[in-house]
């Protein structure tokens, strides 16, 4: 091998301009770390001539992926472009090229993993993807490494770095949503499309990623339930906070006797729970295994330089497992049969705001209602709204399952005393 590493990147936004700052600022850590110089050889933009906050040499930036994947100088391709089809093309093209691939990209992972790492494995490559999920976190080295001689039974956590820095600034300074939206896109944490972020799939395809290597599964997108951010009100973060909440998406993995339930949604959590103090777009994820009992792991989920961190050490192990002539820990592919909870079988408590019509015996419905799928009422909030002639009802339930209380629901909705169901939302960490 020769005394120097070559690299191709393939995109040159937040993470990839981060990736090349810390390969600039770091060049001697890494020489010390790997035994080898690491030198970016060319870099995939859409377009050249784009005006860039970072400088770099144009004769680095290419618009062709050809210069980059099926080039001979270079060995190990990062992929930091993001999208799905592309992406999985460059990557595959890269492998059977034989360079190895670090990629930040969750989209495609949750996805193609199984084909991605095959073929990595099939051409003695490395595929490293850590930055995939929660930014600068180790949490994948953590579940593949660390973890690796635990059962993991649950996995449950602030995953997304923009809808956390949304609820944060919402919560703590009454912000308007699509303000700190477009905070979160400027301050690099959104994605290109940010949907994905507010409506919860961000956060889904990192439990999918999540849960493969937990519980060795095989999982996709629809096998999550999800739920995204975008239809919370003022009003129900100030009623959660009066409860004594405060509201956090919050991605779960729960494996009971084999199966298996995955979900993102907000949540209400006590506002003493170690997960409501997680603010701004820094993540952290509880891990539960049979032997270890609890950990937890915090830190920066989203952000230029902390996903970078994740991307170049990821770049260091390939680099070292170059140097030894071995591949890395990453190609481990799912080997348990998947089978999914029903919704019989997954309990909470709930949250539940609605408008009722302010006539006599209308909350006793709505009790007896609850009363005739088990479900009991633990807190309550009552007050009247005058401009509409109707009550505010605010209720914590106790524990039931989520068949039932789906099944409440949806009976509210049609339920003439019933002006509107304005929110409802699971709690947890109680
Ligand atoms: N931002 C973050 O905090 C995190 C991001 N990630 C993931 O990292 C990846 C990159 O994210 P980020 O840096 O924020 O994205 P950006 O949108 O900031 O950057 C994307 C870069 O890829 C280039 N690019 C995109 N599509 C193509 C294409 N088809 N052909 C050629 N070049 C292309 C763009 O070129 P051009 O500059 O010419 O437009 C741009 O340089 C994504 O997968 C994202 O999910 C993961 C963890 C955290
Ligand atoms: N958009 C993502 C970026 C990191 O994965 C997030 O906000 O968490």
């Amino acid at each position: 091998m020769k005394n120097q590493v070559n690299v191709g990147l393939l995109g040159f936004g937040t993470v990839g301009c981060g990736v090349y700052r810390i390969l600039e600022k770091n060049q001697e850590e890494l020489i010390q770390r790997t035994g080898y110089g690491i030198k970016i050889q060319k870099i995939l933009v859409r377009d050249r001539d784009k005006k860039r906050d970072l400088q770099v040499d144009t004769e680095l930036l290419t618009e062709s992926v050809e210069d980059v994947t099926t080039n001979p100088e270079i060995d190990v391709v990062i992929e930091v472009m993001g999208g799905v089809e592309e992406a999985r093309e460059y990557i595959l093209s890269a492998l059977n090229h034989h360079k190895h691939v670090v990629t930040a990209n969750k989209d495609l992972l949750a996805l193609y993993s199984g084909e991605l790492l095959t073929t990595a494995a099939n051409h003695d490559c490395d595929l490293y993807y850590e930055a995939s999920v929660a930014g600068g976190i180790p949490i994948i080295r953590s579940l593949v490494g660390g973890l690796a001689s635990d059962r993991i039974t649950k996995m449950m956590g602030i995953v997304n770095g923009t809808t956390n820095y949304i609820l944060t600034r919402m919560t703590k300074e009454g912000a308007d949503y699509q303000e700190v939206l477009k905070d979160a896109q400027a301050l690099g944490f959104a994605e290109a499309d940010p949907s994905g972020d507010v409506e919860g799939l961000d956060a889904a395809r990192k439990m999918v990623i999540l849960s493969t290597l937990g519980f060795s599964m095989k999982f996709n997108l629809k096998d999550v339930q999800v739920q995204g951010i975008s239809n919370i009100s003022s009003e129900d973060i100030d009623y959660a906070g009066r409860l004594g909440y405060t509201i956090k998406l919050i991605g779960i993995a729960q494996k009971d006797e084999g199966r298996v339930e995955i979900s993102v949604q907000p949540s209400l959590l006590p506002s003493d729970h170690p997960l409501s103090s997680v603010n701004n777009e820094f993540n952290a994820i509880y891990i539960y295994g049979e032997s270890i009992g609890e950990t937890m792991f915090y830190g920066p989920g989203a952000g230029q330089l902390p996903t970078a961190t994740a991307v170049v050490s990821d770049l260091i192990s390939v680099v070292q497992n170059m140097r030894m002539g071995v591949n890395g820990q990453s190609v481990v592919l799912p080997h348990n049969k998947t089978e999914l909870k029903n919704d019989e079988d997954v309990y909470s408590k709930y949250f539940l705001r609605l408008y009722l019509k302010d006539e006599a015996g209308a909350f006793s419905k709505v009790s007896a209602l609850f009363g005739n799928y088990h479900i009991s009422i633990e807190k309550l909030i009552q007050q009247p709204l005058k401009e509409k002639g109707a009550a505010e009802i605010v209720m914590v339930t106790h524990q039931t399952n989520r068949a039932a209380f789906n099944q409440v629901l949806s009976e509210l909705k049609g339920f003439d005393i019933v002006y509107d169901v304005i929110s409802s939302y699971r709690i947890e960490g109680e």
